[in-house]
Parts: structure tokens; sequence; C-alpha cells
């Protein structure tokens, strides 16, 4: 199979699709990479290192689209990428539709089929390649928290840690599945009271397992959210409906009950975010102030540190992208369920429950697009 790795072109936007030991596995597959020259130049990977590992180096984004059967991404397509996107295409990368009706469009006009790693499930459970990238944006939420805390940011000038004889900040976390626990396992280390809500007993019995009195587990209902947020000086939300929209958990009313200077990280932005004052922002410009509360809402926050992020993410995708690539998508599909749950358009039609639910489409089941 031809695979093309474009560079990413969404703001800030640093990792590339592929690394350049990925590239010489799929050579050895007896496919062709097509890389766009510098795609993977932010990330520390020079052209040549592709070139080393039998890839082929395309002077522009056109040339990689027409010469790809399979494009391999790390950020949703652009509107100028969706435009490039042939019928007889696969694409293979994040998309988080369901809160992003214009991208969704566009995808079902290209005719394309497109499957998104976040919808990917796991044999074992979980999503196998949501979870690198979670684990990045965990930790750094907490990085991000503490800087939106500096007075330099408009922050209320708390130190996550404190000090002897100062209180440690309080820190709350949404949802604790795969960035909730990285954030909260960051937060802890750094010596601030960590709380963390979430509406699975199993997973807070877990994590009061691992803990102990060093973290405060609390269940999701109404009034724990109102307490937790009002309480904190730094929140982050990390919760997940797989595919569909993030649940806006917190009002506008509860980020008003903060304190001044107090602060968010919507790290759930990519589904759309879960608070209601939450916006998409970019690495340029990653926060803005709300009644007097600072918000980071960085729909790619893994993008900043792009080497590590590039390496983890194509630990993740490489066997899935061999599998493509190996039997074509519909064998691959048809062989590998979990996979199968990737595929959110197929040739114009819309193949995740959640996304056609979330956006008014009809919904066809993967299995009856791959049939026809
Ligand atoms: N902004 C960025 O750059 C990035 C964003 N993300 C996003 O972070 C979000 C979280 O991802 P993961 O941690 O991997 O998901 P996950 O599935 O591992 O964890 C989600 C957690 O939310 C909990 N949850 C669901 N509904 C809840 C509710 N009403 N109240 C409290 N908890 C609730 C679940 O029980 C689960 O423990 C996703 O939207 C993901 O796409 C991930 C990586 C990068
Ligand atoms: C998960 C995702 O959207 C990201 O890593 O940017």
């Amino acid at each position: 199979m031809q695979v093309g790795v474009p560079k990413e072109i969404k703001a800030a936007e640093a990792r590339v699709g592929l690394t350049p030991a990925g590239a010489r596995e799929l050579v050895a597959h007896g496919h062709r990479v097509f890389v766009e020259t510098n795609a993977g130049s932010a990330a520390g990977f020079a052209d040549e290192a592709y070139t080393a590992q039998g890839a082929e180096i395309l002077d522009s984004a056109e040339a990689v689209f027409d010469a790809a059967e399979m494009i391999v991404k790390v950020k949703e397509p652009q509107s100028v990428e969706y435009k490039r996107l042939r019928a007889d295409q696969l694409l293979f990368t994040y998309l988080h539709l369901a809160p992003d009706a214009e991208q969704t469009q566009g995808l079902i006009d290209s005719g394309c089929v497109a499957i998104a790693y976040e919808t990917v499930t796991g044999a074992n459970g979980g999503l196998p390649l949501l979870s690198p990238m979670s684990e990045v944006a965990g930790r750094l939420s907490v990085q991000a928290g503490a800087a939106a805390l500096e007075n330099v940011t408009g922050g209320a000038g708390v130190l996550l840690g404190g000090v002897p004889g100062v209180p440690p900040a309080k820190v709350t976390v949404i949802g604790g599945g795969v960035v909730g626990t990285n954030a909260l396992r960051m937060a802890v280390g750094l010596g601030a009271h960590v709380t963390v809500v979430d509406k699975s007993i199993d997973r807070l019995r877990e994590l009061d397992e691992l803990y102990g009195s060093r973290l405060t587990t609390l269940y999701s209902n109404t009034e724990n959210l109102e307490s937790a947020v009002t309480e904190a000086d730094l929140v982050i939300g990390a919760v997940l409906l797989p595919g569909a929209a993030a649940p806006k958990l917190v009002t506008r009313e509860m980020i008003a009950g903060m304190r001044p200077g107090s602060a968010v990280v919507d790290v759930a932005i990519d589904q759309g975010g879960c608070f209601e004052t939450s916006r998409p922002t970019s690495h340029a410009e990653p926060t803005y102030t709300v009644d007097g509360v600072v918000h980071y809402c960085v729909t790619n926050m893994p993008g900043c540190v792009a080497r590590t992020s590039t390496f983890a993410l194509t630990n993740a995708t490489l066997p899935y992208v061999l599998q493509l690539a190996d039997k074509g998508y519909k064998q691959a599909l048809t062989d590998n369920s979990h996979l199968a749950a990737g595929l959110n358009v197929h040739k114009g039609q819309v193949t995740h429950e959640a996304v056609a639910s979330n956006l008014g489409h009809t919904y066809v089941p993967a299995a009856d697009a791959l049939a026809s």
C-alpha cells in the first residue's frame, strides 16, 4: 500500500503521524511510505532519518495526498486537508467528530473512509490509541494548571505544593480515567491536596487502593461537583463518554463560585469540553479568563511535547497501521472488531453511533457499511 504522512498544520502542532522507525516497519512489509518534507522536523526527525529507513520525501502536502492510498496523521484534518481527501482514500488519525459538525460534513462529502484513533477499542477494555496521548495530556495538565495559577497569567499566585507553614493548593480532577489518573499522580507528587470525582465507583475504589489518604475520592453528582469545584484552586476536566460530546458537568454558576485567580484546565475540550465556559484555545494563546477564573483549553496538548508524544503515538498506532496496510481496510476491519470500532465515516455514511446521534446524522453500523 502507498502510505502518506503529511506535515501537521493545526496551530502549533509539532507531532508527526509516524516515526522513522514506524516507516521502517511499513517498508519491511513491502509498503511505500511518502513523507512530506519537514513533517517530522519539529519532533526531531529530519527528512534523512526517514529516507534512511526507506521512506520517500515529497515536497508538498498535495503530493503526499495525491500519492497515498492511506493517510496517517495526528490531528483531525483541517478544512484545506479534508478538501484534498479522495473517495478511494483511507484516513487514520484523531477525529473527535461529535463536537465538530463542519469536519464531519467535510469527511462525508469527501467520500473517504475515516478511522478515528480515539474510538478504536482494546481487547482488554480501554481505548488503546487514545491512552498514550491521554497519559501525556494528563501529566501536562498539572504543569499547565500550575502556570495558570501564576500571577503573570492572571492567576491568584498560588504554588501547588505550598511551603512549610503555608498550605498546598486544592486540586480537583473530574474523571479518574487515563487523563485523570496521570493528572492526579502529578498533583499528588507535587504535594497538592487532591480530590478525584468519577461516576465509576469501581474506578474510585482502585484509586483509593493506590493512593490511600493522599487522595480524596468523590462520587460524581451535582452536589459533590459543586463543592469540589468551588473549593478548588485548580480543576482539571478529564471526563469522556467515548465518541460522544463531553457532558457539561461544570456550570457557569460553579465557575463563578470559584475564588478569583483560580484555574481550570479542560482536557476534554477535544470532545467539546466539560465546563460550560470552555472554548477551544491553542498553544499560541492557551488561556483566557471568565468570571476571574483562568481557563486553559488547548485541544492538542501533547503537540507541545512532540518528540515524546510522537514516539508514544507511533508505538500504539503502528500495529493497526500495519493491519490496514497489509490487509486493506475492509479485511482488517472485518478481522478486528476493535479496529472496526474506530470507523467513524465510510464513503459518505456516519458509522459511529454517538457521532451520528450528537450531530443528527443517520447511523449506519460499521458492519452494514462494510458489507455494502
Ligand atoms: N486536549 C487534549 O490535548 C487531549 C484531550 N484528551 C481527552 O481527555 C478526555 C479524557 O480522556 P481519557 O482519560 O483517556 O478517558 P477515559 O475513558 O480513560 O476516562 C474518562 C473518565 O471519565 C469518567 N466519567 C464519565 N462520565 C463522568 C461523569 N459524569 N462524572 C465524572 N466522571 C465521569 C469515566 O468513568 C472515566 O473514568 C477525552 O475527551 C480525551 O479525548 C486526551 C488527550 C489529549
Ligand atoms: C487526543 C488528541 O486529540 C491529541 O492528542 O491531540
